[in-house]
């Protein structure tokens, strides 16, 4: 079941050290941002970034848009003074790089306070082979796919070779009812490439993509939400469908195809993501 309550139609990735980005994503139309302390942040710049991070997150207005504070991982020298600092400023998520089991999960399960959710990275294989065991962990509320760690540790080319772990996250994350956003496109000025690419994790099952760079909201917000097609479609398939129980008929035929109880949960749940998208973008 795909997530409708906040939209992750956009989800942008902002290095930690970058004072600049992260004043100027205070404006950007994105659903989520996630504060990157992981591979965006060299090695010299980690300890500072967090300082910056930490005074940013606890002082600046993001407004409805998703916090996500990516950590190092705990094998690294940065990682546990990051879940320290961050636990304590407790964003909307905490996210995991590389994650290959749930004992990581489980450790900051115990740790955080509040609201403060679990997303994990999901690009290593054996992260992958264990996305159902993952996803099921507490507090876990999304999946990023990491396609060019993925890619690395495959030593694959191209989207399709992907296919096989993008299904198997999805199943993983649907399965528990998480949030599954689709990773990014390297190809910053390439608009035509993003948007094929979007379109094909849209029709996949992904909530949205994550991004590099400003210039790829628009292109991705758009093709992940729906369109006025779509939603007058799904008005039609509701009312086609009330009146055909109201005829006492379980099914009703609509632009030559059927529409049963399922088709209305769809739809439903599709006006029910515009009305979230309408909500977020008036705030
Ligand atoms: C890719 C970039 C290095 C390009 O930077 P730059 O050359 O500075 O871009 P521009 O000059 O075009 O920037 C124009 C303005 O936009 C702001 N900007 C740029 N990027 C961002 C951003 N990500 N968020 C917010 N704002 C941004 C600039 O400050 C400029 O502002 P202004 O001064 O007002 O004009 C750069 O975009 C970048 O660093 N992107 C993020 C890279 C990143 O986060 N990488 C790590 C995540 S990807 C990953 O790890 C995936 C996963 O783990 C996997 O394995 O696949
Ligand atoms: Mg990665």
């Amino acid at each position: 079941m795909q997530n409708v309550a906040h939209p992750y139609r956009s989800v942008l990735y902002i290095p930690g050290s970058k004072t600049r980005a992260l004043e100027k994503a205070q404006g950007l139309p994105v659903d989520a941002i996630i504060f990157d302390l992981e591979d965006a942040v060299s090695p010299d710049e980690k300890v500072a970034a967090r300082e910056l991070l930490a005074e940013t997150l606890r002082t600046a207005d993001y407004g409805p848009r998703k916090c996500i504070v990516r950590v190092n991982g705990a094998d690294t020298a940065w990682g546990a003074d990051d879940l320290a600092t961050f636990i304590d400023v407790a964003p909307d998520a905490i996210l995991l790089p590389k994650v290959e089991d749930t004992a990581t999960v489980a450790d900051l399960a115990a740790r955080v306070t509040g609201d403060t959710k679990i997303w994990a990275m999901m690009e290593t294989p054996r992260g992958i082979l264990n996305a159902a065991a993952i996803a099921a962990a507490p507090k876990m509320e999304g999946f990023v796919m990491g396609t060019n760690d993925l890619a690395k540790d495959l030593g694959s080319r191209g989207r399709a070779a992907m296919t096989t772990s993008l299904q198997l996250c999805l199943l993983a994350a649907r399965a528990q009812g998480l949030v599954c956003v689709d990773g990014v496109y390297n190809a910053f000025k390439d608009d035509d490439g993003l948007q094929a690419e979007c379109m094909e994790g849209r029709d996949m099952g992904f909530d949205g993509k994550t991004l590099i760079h400003p210039a790829q909201v628009a292109i991705t917000n758009a093709v992940f939400g729906p369109s006025t097609e779509e939603l007058e479609l799904a008005r039609r398939q509701i009312d086609a469908y009330e009146q055909a129980k109201a005829d006492g008929q379980g099914v009703a035929v609509v632009d030559g195809k059927i529409v049963e109880n399922l088709h209305v949960e769809t739809a439903t749940r599709l006006l029910a993501k515009a009305d979230a998208i309408k909500l977020l973008e008036g705030a």
